[in-house]
């Protein structure tokens, strides 16, 4: 249904450059990167706010390349929601409707119906600046839902509220989405939100769309070692591989296939478990590492280590650091499965 090709634009110090990929009706899309990306600048041509240097956007076939944005037939909510403060939540609500000259008794039908689905009929008299971030969120999707939009950008939509709330609306959203089946471009810089709402994703690393993939096949295989360290593969060795064995630095590592030459292979943190005994199971890949530095994450600890002569870091729980005593100087086991060994 939107269909984006070769979209360019350039700033002095930022170049959008040869955007090209399409959203299916239906479909959650969402485009993932982090700050300064381009992901704003780029659902802003497509909303048509900033015309793009060169490139098309067609919607359903039609190039909308040059229309205004009110032409369009997309709804944009910005980062900052965008409500009009001097209006209740119901007159926000029904906004575009009334300027359609919808009539009266359609309008609070629809109001009402979308309230509903969104949890927010309690609010319709109250004015924006007394509503909550998580519920100004739900006025401004329920405001552009009213009319009913063809595709729906959100930025950042969850950005501006606490990791409870926002957890709780990328599980309603899902639910809406169900219920009142719209389309949606998304971009966002969380990962959460990515594997949580999307269907697929495309990755946007400085002013580029560098992979687009179902959510689950980008996030296991990325194209690229630039891909694979914004994804979270901290891990990189290099190594030469024979068969599906890679020797680095002293290590003999287990690949999940066959390979040869110079070759570079990622390994998530997450996926690395220690031990204080040699790990057993499947894992084929166990060695004895050194713990160099710990590192506080919030809810996780990334521990630095040093097994042969390279350096891996590994994700444990804080009861795991103390369970085995972790720290600085001391000697554990690591291990993971040759299925966590990604090759690029
Ligand atoms: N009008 C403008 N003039 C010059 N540079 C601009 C303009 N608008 C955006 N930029 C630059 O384009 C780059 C991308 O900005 P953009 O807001 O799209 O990033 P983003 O991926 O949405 O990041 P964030 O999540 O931080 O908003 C930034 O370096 C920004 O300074």
């Amino acid at each position: 249904m939107l269909e984006v090709r070769e979209i360019s634009k350039d700033y002095r110090e930022f170049h959008l450059r040869d955007i090209t990929f399409s959203v299916k009706r239906g479909e959650h899309f969402i485009i993932l990167g982090p700050s300064g990306a381009g992901k704003t600048v780029l659902l802003e041509v497509i909303a048509g706010i900033i015309a793009p240097d060169s490139g098309k956007i067609f919607l359903n076939g039609e190039d909308i390349t040059g229309l205004p944005p009110e032409k369009r037939g997309l709804a944009y909510i910005p980062q900052n929601y965008a409500l009009f403060p001097n209006m209740s939540v119901f007159d926000n609500i029904a906004f575009g409707l009334k300027v359609r000259k919808v009539p009266k008794a359609e309008i609070e039908w629809k109001v009402k119906e979308l309230s509903e689905v969104l949890g927010i009929s309690h609010l319709l008299g109250r004015k924006p600046k007394t509503l909550s971030g998580g519920e100004q969120q739900r006025v401004a999707i329920a405001r552009a839902l009213a009319v009913e939009p063809e595709l729906l950008l959100l930025d950042e939509p969850f950005a501006n509220l606490d990791v409870q709330t926002r957890g709780r609306l990328i599980n309603e959203m899902k639910r809406w989405k169900k219920e009142l089946g719209f389309t949606a471009l998304h971009v966002t810089h969380s990962f959460e939100e990515a594997v949580g709402l999307g269907d697929r994703v495309g990755v946007m690393l400085n002013g580029r769309l560098v992979q687009v993939g179902a959510v689950r096949e980008v996030f296991s295989r990325p194209v690229s070692e630039e891909v694979a360290r914004f994804l979270g593969f901290e891990n990189i060795i290099e190594g030469l591989a024979e068969g599906r064995i890679l020797r680095a630095n002293g290590l003999m590592i287990e690949l999940p296939a066959e390979a040869s030459g110079k070759i570079r292979v990622g390994i998530r943190p997450e996926d690395i478990v220690l031990s204080d005994e040699p790990l057993r199971s499947s894992m084929r890949n166990t060695f004895r590492a050194e713990v160099v530095g710990l590192e506080e994450l919030g809810l996780l600890v990334r521990v630095r280590l040093k097994a042969g002569g390279v350096e891996l870091s590994a994700f444990v729980t804080r009861s795991s650091v103390l369970e085995l005593g972790l720290d600085a100087g001391k000697n554990v086991w690591v291990g993971f499965k040759a299925s966590a060994v990604h090759v690029f």
